[in-house]
């Protein structure tokens, strides 16, 4: 389906609502058990037809808040309160209340692209065994027309098809990241999740790739959610942002927006710290270390770093509110100014 045939009502209609999601580890060391709170709350909403960044520094629960979207989750972690739905075309999925019915769902309506491309291509099988373990049975395809739609969406998204017949180690780690996003959309699904796609990728193959999730996405009318700690990669792709810090979302909106005027302090600082060209002087580095998610701080978790932080932020946890084109979680939201 052509994007251009989807109307503007249909656009902003949610296909992802996520709604006050708590998802922790369950740690026990020497019979002391602890908490991770690597998800804590999260409320979200992702249309159809858009393209939606996860961005936040390490270890801040994006790579988690997306396995828990995903309903990828095994032990320790633990959805502890909270929803998950997608609404696919009218059918309705509630991730936890069903999983059922989202083992279904996958690949067919949900791919999820995971962290390093060898996760799906197995390294002592050639590359078409993938297309025929993971999406064969989801398409109602003889083979030799579930062979046909494969070469096909291989050669629509740049790729030699022929490439069906190697083993992943003969191929550069750009080509096989291309062929997991291929494996990825070939049941063409309405929602795409991807950890990190074009980590571990050299620049030009990175834009490449980030090229191709956008024209794919585009050509399907899909919603993508995608995580990473690149701004410059949120820049590129996202039509909007959500920032996420200590297991929270502490501000949302579109991307241009967010980058022209973050809310957040930390959002402020994150963009701050890009380089800049021409600029040679030395980024300022935020200080303290991203919080212990087992004992995090009280209020609001950024204040112990946070350059603009007042007695109230150490006790009070500020609401994630609406303003004028987002939201934001932060007793100073505006107040901030990009270095
Ligand atoms: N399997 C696990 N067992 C226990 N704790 C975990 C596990 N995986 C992640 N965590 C913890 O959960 C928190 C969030 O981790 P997560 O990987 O979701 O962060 P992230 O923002 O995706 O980081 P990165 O960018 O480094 O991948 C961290 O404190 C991490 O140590």
């Amino acid at each position: 389906m052509l994007a251009a045939t989807i109307d503007a009502p249909t656009r902003t209609r949610p296909v992802l609502e996520v709604e006050n999601l708590k998802a922790y580890y369950q740690m026990n060391y020497f019979g002391v058990s602890r908490e991770v709170r690597a998800v804590d709350d999260v409320t979200l909403t992702i249309n159809r037809n858009e393209i939606y960044g996860i961005a936040g520094e390490s270890s801040s629960g994006k790579s988690t808040l997306i396995k828990t979207i995903a309903g990828a989750i095994t032990p320790p972690l633990r959805v502890v309160s909270g929803s998950v739905k997608f609404d696919f075309g009218g059918s309705q999925l509630d991730v936890y209340a069903r999983p059922k019915a989202m083992k279904a769902a996958r690949w067919r309506h949900l791919s999820y692209i995971m962290q390093g491309s060898m996760n799906v291509l197995n390294p002592v099988r050639k590359v078409r065994h993938a297309f025929d373990d993971f999406a064969f049975r989801h398409m109602g395809l003889s083979p030799a027309q579930f062979r046909s739609r494969v070469e096909g969406h291989l050669k629509r998204l740049g790729l030699d098809p022929r490439v069906l017949e190697s083993y992943p180690h003969q191929l550069s780690g750009g080509m096989r990241q291309r062929l997991t996003i291929a494996l990825a959309t070939v049941c063409e699904p309405e929602f795409i999740i991807a950890d990190e796609p074009t980590t571990a990728l050299d620049v030009l193959v990175q834009q490449d790739v980030l090229a191709l999730i956008k024209d794919v996405q585009q050509r399907l009318g899909s919603s993508v959610v995608f995580v990473t700690h690149d701004m410059t990669v949120h820049a590129a792709i996202a039509d909007r942002i959500g920032i996420v810090y200590a297991g929270r979302l502490v501000e949302e909106g579109p991307t241009d927006d967010a980058f022209a005027r973050p809310q957040h302090p930390y959002t402020a600082h994150l963009i701050s710290s890009l380089p800049r060209l021409g600029d040679v002087s030395r980024r300022k580095a935020l200080p303290g270390k991203p919080p212990n998610l087992s004992d995090p701080p009280s209020g609001c978790r950024f204040h112990p770093r946070c350059p603009l932080a007042i007695d109230r932020c150490k006790v009070e946890n500020p609401p994630l509110v609406s303003r004028a084109t987002g939201r934001v979680a932060c007793w100073r939201a505006g107040e901030v100014e990009v270095a």
